[in-house]
C-alpha cells in the first residue's frame, strides 16, 4: 500500500479559491485515495513547517512539566466540554483490548472565553500559538470537506453545513498534540504500545508528524509503516464520514509501535480531528439505509466511552 501524494496548491490557504477546473482535479485525486487507501498526504497546502514547529515546541515544554503542574487542566474537568485538556500517560486505550497508550495529550476543543489555559512562563504564548494553529487548521479542513463533497458529486453543502459550529461547545473537533516520552522496555506491560489500533471517530483527521512511527493498515490486513513527507500533512478518513458515505470512503486502522529496544527517541505529533456539530444527523448520503441515522455528537460520546473507560 502506498499512500498518495496530492498537491493542493491550487487551492491552498494562501488562494482565495480555486477555480472549477482545478476544485475537478483535486477531488479526483482526493477520491482515488479516500476510496481506496483512506488516506492521502497533501503537500502544499499552505500551512508551513515553522507553524508545526511552533505547536510541537510549546507543547513539549507544557508536557515536560511535572504532573502537579499539568493536573489543573486535566481532560474532564472542563464542565461545558468534556474532552477537553490534558491526558495523562496510560490513560486512554485507544485499542481497549491492551494496556493504557504510552502517549500523553493536551486536547483542544474549545476556544470559548472562559477556557482556562496554561500561563506560566515555562508555556508561555501557548494559548495564541495554539488557538491559532487550531483556526488554520480548521480553515484547511472547511476546504478538503468541501472538494470531497463535490468528489462524491454532492451539493458541497452536505458536509459543510454540518461543521459550522467548529470550536464552539457544540462541535467536538479538537486540536491534540500527542507526546509519546522515552520507553523503558523493563517497565512495559505485556501487549502495550504507544498507541493501539483504532480508527479515528468523526470526519477526518489531520496528521502533522516529523518523525516515522505510524502504521497503517493495508487490505491484505498487514500494518505498513506510513513514511513521515516532509512539509505534507496527512490526511485520513475517520469513521462516521465512512458511514456518511455508506463506505464509499474507508476509514482504516492505525497505531503507533513502541520503539526497538534500547531506543530512547522520543515521539512527537498534532492531530487534528474534525467531527461535525455535536447536532448533525449523520445520514448515508446516496439515500441508503445501510447505517442508521445517528447524531454525531451520540455517537462521539460512545466512541470515548470506549476508550476512556465508561464511567
Ligand atoms: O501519533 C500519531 O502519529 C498517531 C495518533 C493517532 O492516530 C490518534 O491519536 O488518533
Ligand atoms: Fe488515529
Amino acid at each position: 500500500m502506498n499512500i498518495p501524494v496530492v498537491d493542493f496548491g491550487a487551492y491552498s490557504l494562501s488562494e482565495k479559491d480555486a477555480t472549477d477546473e482545478q476544485l475537478q482535479s483535486l477531488s479526483k485525486e482526493l477520491k482515488a485515495a479516500f476510496t481506496e487507501v483512506g488516506f492521502v498526504f497533501l503537500k502544499n497546502t499552505g500551512i508551513m513547517e515553522e507553524e508545526v514547529q511552533r505547536v510541537m515546541d510549546i507543547s513539549k515544554k507544557f508536557f515536560l512539566q511535572p504532573d502537579e503542574l499539568k493536573q489543573p487542566f486535566s481532560r474532564s474537568s472542563f464542565a461545558n466540554s468534556s474532552n477537553h485538556g490534558w491526558v495523562s500517560l496510560e490513560t486512554e486505550r485507544l485499542n481497549p483490548l491492551r494496556p493504557g497508550d504510552l502517549k500523553e495529550s493536551f486536547n483542544i476543543t474549545s476556544l470559548h472565553p472562559d477556557i482556562k489555559w496554561p500561563s506560566s512562563d515555562a508555556v508561555k504564548g501557548f494559548k495564541e500559538i495554539q488557538t491559532s494553529f487550531f483556526l488554520r487548521c480548521k480553515e484547511l479542513s472547511l476546504r478538503v470537506i468541501r472538494v470531497m463533497g463535490l468528489s462524491l458529486g454532492l451539493d458541497p453543502d452536505v458536509f459543510l453545513s454540518a461543521h459550522r459550529l467548529m470550536e464552539t461547545d457544540e462541535n467536538g473537533t479538537t486540536l491534540r498534540s500527542l507526546y509519546y516520552p522515552p520507553v523503558n522496555s523493563d517497565e512495559v506491560k505485556e501487549g502495550q504500545l504507544r498507541c493501539g489500533e483504532h480508527s479515528d471517530y468523526g470526519t477526518i483527521t489531520l496528521l502533522f508528524q516529523h518523525s516515522a512511527g505510524l502504521q497503517v493498515r493495508n487490505r491484505s490486513g498487514e500494518f505498513i509503516c506510513a513514511p513521515a513527507v516532509p512539509g505534507a500533512v496527512l490526511i485520513n478518513i475517520a469513521d462516521l464520514m465512512q458511514r456518511w458515505t455508506s463506505d464509499q470512503f474507508i476509514s482504516v486502522l492505525h497505531r503507533v509501535l513502541l520503539p526497538p529496544v534500547g531506543d530512547s527517541s522520543t515521539r512527537q505529533s498534532l492531530a487534528f480531528f474534525v467531527d461535525p456539530d455535536d447536532e448533525a444527523l449523520i445520514t448515508c448520503c446516496d439515500g441508503s439505509n445501510k447505517y442508521p441515522p445517528v447524531t454525531a455528537g451520540d455517537y462521539l460520546i460512545e466512541r470515548f466511552n470506549d476508550s476512556y473507560g465508561r464511567k
